[in-house]
């Protein structure tokens, strides 16, 4: 059994499993491991969130799983199940229509030369045998559920015709006629304005409920993960550093890293004009982890950082974290037993005789 089969405590179903991912790029300068050793799981109707920096690997981790890895990129090692059936190897085309993407920028999601209908008709027609006026009433049924005003109109539109905001729906509409049962969202609304991108987000909630999708949420922003995941991986340099609830990683982050990115949300910190980054950015992991390659960039770290890749320990249910201040044998945090440290207290409270009234 798999270690995320045995985490995962809720029934619902996993509907796509990824163990071990490693993606790697041949250019003639170096090679470089874009994603390295990633393992997660989505379950069915689930909302699991990717964060991290530019360069961290997300894209290519969403890319991995439709198999849109283009050369000099490989898929390495590792796998990748939808419904327990693996995908890497060629199997895609199988699974076509049960995922779907939505990238960042609308404008190169659609083709300018078609209407919005016409796109979202030649997707129904491929992955869901419809044509005619069923085709032409299912996008228009599409386009009302992603929030476009007067469907029937707008659909013979071309997507310049539409708005930003209004050309993602159109963008997200196309992904929902596969029929697909895991939408990945890779930087949905970066491209948007921030009163648009909160209607996005706010549609793709909806959506979930109704549609009874499931979601790979990418985006680099916490305050976005905050609104939209059930759970999070965060990632850096080709690796997952640390994964849980999303609840548990606010309240308890246990990464330095996931820390940092923590405090760049507005209005979690004291001065709000200046907010903390983590200086430096993201290395390209050229080859197999020897190191932390956060631990340049860390505030905790120690010596052995620089020598020791870090393992994933588990610090909570359902939460791992990949860092040598929660390895035991590296252990450079204060004691943390509640037991023997509230015993202590109590130790020092009789031996100095009273000194409370
Ligand atoms: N086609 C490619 N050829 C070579 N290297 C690539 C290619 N695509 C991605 N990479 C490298 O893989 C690494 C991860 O890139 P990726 O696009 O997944 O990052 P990301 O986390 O999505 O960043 P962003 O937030 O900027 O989108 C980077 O070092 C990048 O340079
Ligand atoms: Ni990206």
């Amino acid at each position: 059994m798999a270690p995320s089969d045995a985490a995962r405590t809720d029934g619902d179903e996993v509907l796509l499993e990824v163990e071990d991912l490693t993606t790697v790029f041949y250019t003639d300068k170096e090679t470089i491991h874009a994603v390295d050793g990633v393992s997660f799981s989505v379950a069915e109707g689930e909302t699991l969130g990717i964060v991290g920096e530019s360069g961290s690997g997300k894209s290519v981790t969403a890319r991995s799983v439709l198999g849109l890895v283009d050369s000099p990129g490989v898929i390495e090692s590792g796998s990748i199940r939808y419904r327990g059936d693996e995908l890497t190897g060629g199997n895609w085309d199988d699974h076509r229509g049960d995922l779907s993407i939505v990238f960042q920028d609308p404008m190169n999601s659609l083709n300018p030369v078609y209407t919005v209908g016409n796109q979202i008709r030649e997707t129904l027609r491929i992955h869901q045998g419809l044509r005619g006026t069923a085709a032409r009433e299912e996008a228009v049924r599409l386009l009302e559920a992603v929030g476009i005003p007067d469907a029937r109109r707008r659909v013979n539109e071309y997507p310049h015709q539409f708005s930003g905001g209004m050309r993602q729906r159109a963008v997200i509409a196309v992904a929902l006629a596969c029929d697909p049962d895991l939408l990945i969202c890779d930087e949905p609304t970066t491209a948007l304005d921030v009163t648009i991108q909160a209607q996005i987000l706010e549609l793709l909630e909806d959506l979930q409920r109704e549609e009874d999708l499931a979601i790979l949420f990418i985006t680099h922003d916490m305050g976005v993960i905050e609104e939209t995941a059930d759970r999070v991986n965060v990632m850096y340099a080709g690796e997952v550093v640390e994964s849980a609830a999303v609840d548990d990683l606010f309240e308890s982050p246990a990464h330095p890293y996931t820390r940092g990115l923590l405090a760049s949300i507005p209005g979690r910190t004291a001065a709000e004009d200046r907010l903390p980054t983590i200086e430096g950015e993201v290395p390209t992991p050229t080859g197999p982890p020897s190191d932390c390659r956060f631990a340049d960039r860390c505030p905790e770290a120690f010596d052995a950082c620089e020598d020791v890749h870090p393992e994933h320990v588990d610090v909570g249910s359902d939460h791992g974290v990949a860092c040598l201040l929660h390895e035991e044998a590296y252990d450079h945090s204060p004691p943390v037993d509640p037991a023997s440290g509230s015993a202590a207290v109590e130790g020092d409270a009789a031996a100095d005789g009273g000194d409370r009234p």
